[in-house]
């Protein structure tokens, strides 16, 4: 997940320490693959190696850059990444909390969290195709294909032939450290697919599905759903906007050296 408790700035590559619980380590954030944030500290400190460079680009910018990359590298569309953030002087775990929207959610609450970062209801379904790469615990949906409600076990709004093989990939009490694809047609490649599955009811979460189920977010998946240009567009928008989010300026802020820890 992107949306970070204290917006754009770095503060989730921080390590725990002693006396701190970094954001990192709370239980929603635990799956953010260690390779990502050593690649961050990799690319600092090369940055860094140049005498001309030195002190100068700050983590938050290097994730940023590394965000666009890697979409782009996996066949999404390439964008300039707005530059100048500064690096937060904070990060704890308890600042996570009531600032993540969570796999359960509905139109109303996801809107309800992305708004209060000014981001539009498009934003929030541009910016929801993340899930088109990458994958999921099976604790996170659990609920959908075993026991969703007392008439319904399998949650009605899910593909019958997806929920049986989400239930051969994740049986009951599977090892906690299974995860699976969150796109089940192309996981490794950043494109549209996960429009078009949510329109025949692949959608992974209940925040996935809910964007096709709820008619006030339906016209939307099915125009990106056949128009790739479209979505594209719309994602590079929001990514941008996202962007924007919580940056530091002045003394709010800093340039680390080592991204892992701070000055
Ligand atoms: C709309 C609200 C969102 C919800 C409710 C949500 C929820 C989740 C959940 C539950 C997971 C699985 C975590 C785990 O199994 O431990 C996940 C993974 C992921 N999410 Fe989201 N997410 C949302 C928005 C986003 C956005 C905006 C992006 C990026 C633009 C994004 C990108 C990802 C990626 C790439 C992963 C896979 C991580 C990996 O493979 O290690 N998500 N998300
Ligand atoms: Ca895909």
């Amino acid at each position: 997940m992107i949306i970070r408790a204290q917006g754009c700035d770095a503060s989730v590559i921080i390590a725990s320490t002693p006396g701190n619980t970094a954001e990192k380590d709370h239980p929603d954030n635990l799956s953010l693959a260690g390779d990502g944030f050593d690649t961050v500290i990799k690319a600092k400190a090369a940055v860094d190696a140049v005498p001309r460079c030195r002190n100068k680009v700050s983590c938050a910018d290097i994730l940023a850059l590394a965000t666009r990359d890697v979409i782009s590298l996996a066949g999404g569309p390439s964008y300039p990444v707005e530059l100048g953030r500064l690096d937060g002087l904070s990060s704890t775990a308890a600042s996570v909390n009531g600032n993540l929207p969570q796999p359960t959610f509905n139109l109303d609450q996801l809107n309800r969290m992305f708004g209060s970062r000014g981001l539009s209801q498009a934003d929030m379904i541009a910016l929801s195709a993340g899930h088109t790469l990458g994958f999921s615990h099976c604790s996170k949906f659990s609920n959908r294909i075993y026991n969703f409600s007392r008439q319904n076990p399998v949650d009605p709004t899910l593909n019958k032939q997806y929920a049986t093989q989400l239930q051969g990939m994740c049986p009951r009490n599977v090892d906690p450290r299974i995860a699976i694809d969150m796109d089940p047609t192309t996981p490794r490649i950043f494109d549209n697919a996960y429009f078009k599955n949510l329109v025949q009811g692949k959608g992974l979460f209940t925040s996935d599905q809910v964007l096709f189920t709820d008619t006030r977010s339906r016209n939307t998946v099915n125009a990106w759903a056949s128009n790739p240009q479209a979505f594209n567009a719309a994602f590079i928008q929001a990514i941008t906007k996202l962007g924007r989010v919580g940056v530091k300026t002045g003394s709010n802020g800093n340039i680390r050296f080592d991204c892992g820890r701070f000055n």
